[in-house]
């Protein structure tokens, strides 16, 4: 009989996950809340509200009772949506046990606290924070289900956790695993490129044009590391997988949640307007939300992130916030990050 792996919760995510894990031979549970979603996982086999077109494994099975999801599993796969994160991991706090593996795939923070998925996980499971995984990286959902060739990166503070994640996910025919110490970085650039994303949408439904894009590209990712070298990550975090790969995926491709949202206001939609009109998570909203106290928190200028709060939730025109950012004081472009925390780094 194969090892057991649950999954938490039914969305896009976790479900194209499930089937790297049923792919590699393992008995996947899916915990969804919902009944209809669970008859449809199985008996259908497919979770057509999330991912249309994929038809999924038979090694996966659906149940709304999270303790016979978690019965007898080896390792817990969290995909939850951020805001969802606390509430989740206390439901599942009865039946998690320190010797499963715990292993994360959300991308944002708790807005109210500024924490980490990490830091909301342990403190809920009172395990240690250092024993979460977090599985981060260019990964559209609908390419994973078409078993299009995809890598990422797990991390954690823990090596002997990351490799036991990275041999659960890890397959030779499309899906790849790299392995990173450093849990905070690649949880800072999960996040944090969600906001850049928006603004990569919005600078596309402004139609203004590539040298925009490349231009918000770049100093997004400047942004990120000047935040994130603040909050704890390696900066060299930012050139991998969650970070710069992660920016290139989702800034770039129709698939991506937080580019369609961010086009729809380049295009003069209100943000209700935009949101009435996804059915899925677009987690750089909350993101950018967050950000907007990150910034006074740490000290640091996150003047994109600033642009699109004011889009967001002060109804600024996306045009008049792309002529701020291009009309501010003249700068160096390598002042990226605090000069103590550049010697931090390099000493
Ligand atoms: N979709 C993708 O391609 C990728 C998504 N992610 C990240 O994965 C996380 C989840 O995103 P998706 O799966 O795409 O979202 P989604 O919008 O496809 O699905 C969200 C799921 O969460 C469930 N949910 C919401 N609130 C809940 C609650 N309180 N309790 C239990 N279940 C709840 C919904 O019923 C739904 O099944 C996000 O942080 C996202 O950034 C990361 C990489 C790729
Ligand atoms: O993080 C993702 C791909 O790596 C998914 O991005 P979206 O949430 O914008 O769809």
């Amino acid at each position: 009989m194969s090892e057991k792996v649950t999954v938490l919760v039914a969305g896009s995510w976790g479900t194209a996950l499930a089937s790297v894990l049923a792919d590699n031979g393992l008995q996947v549970t899916i915990w969804a809340r919902s009944e209809e979603q669970v008859a449809e996982i199985n008996q259908q086999h497919t979770n057509t509200k999330y991912l249309p077109d994929a038809v999924l494994s038979t090694q996966i099975t659906a149940t709304s009772d999270l303790a016979a999801a978690m019965d007898g599993t080896k390792a817990v796969v969290i995909v939850a949506p951020s805001k969802a994160m606390r509430q989740v991991c206390s439901d599942l706090k009865p039946y998690y046990h320190p010797d499963m593996l715990c292993i994360h795939a959300t991308k944002g923070f708790e807005t109210k606290t500024l924490k980490r998925m990490s830091t909301v996980i342990s403190e809920e499971l009172d395990c240690l924070e250092s024993d979460v995984v977090v599985l981060s990286g260019p990964s559209h959902a609908e390419e994973v289900v078409k078993r299009l060739p995809t890598t990422v990166v797990v991390a954690s503070h823990n090596a002997k956790a990351a490799a036991a994640a990275q041999s659960l996910f890890m397959n030779e025919e499309y899906f790849r695993v790299y392995t990173n110490l450093d849990l905070v970085g690649v949880e800072l650039a999960g996040a944090l490129k969600n906001i850049i994303a928006l603004g990569a949408g919005m600078v596309d439904g402004l139609g203004f044009g590539d040298n925009a894009k490349a231009a918000l590209l770049t100093r997004g990712l400047a942004e990120m590391v000047r935040v994130g070298s603040e909050m704890g990550a390696n900066p060299l975090t930012f050139s991998g997988l969650a970070g710069i790969g992660d920016l290139m995926v989702t800034a770039s491709s129709q698939h991506s949640r937080n580019w369609r949202a961010g086009y729809m206001l380049g295009q003069g939609k209100s943000l209700d307007e935009v949101m009435a009109s996804m059915n899925m998570v677009v987690e750089g909203v909350r993101t950018t939300e967050a950000a907007r106290d990150i910034s006074l928190k740490y000290n640091v200028q996150m003047p994109i992130a600033e642009q699109l709060y004011h889009v967001l939730f002060e109804q600024s025109d996306p045009r008049t916030a792309v002529e701020t950012l291009m009309g501010r004081n003249p700068k160096n472009e390598m002042e990226v990050m605090k000069l103590e925390t550049w010697q931090q780094w390099h000493s």
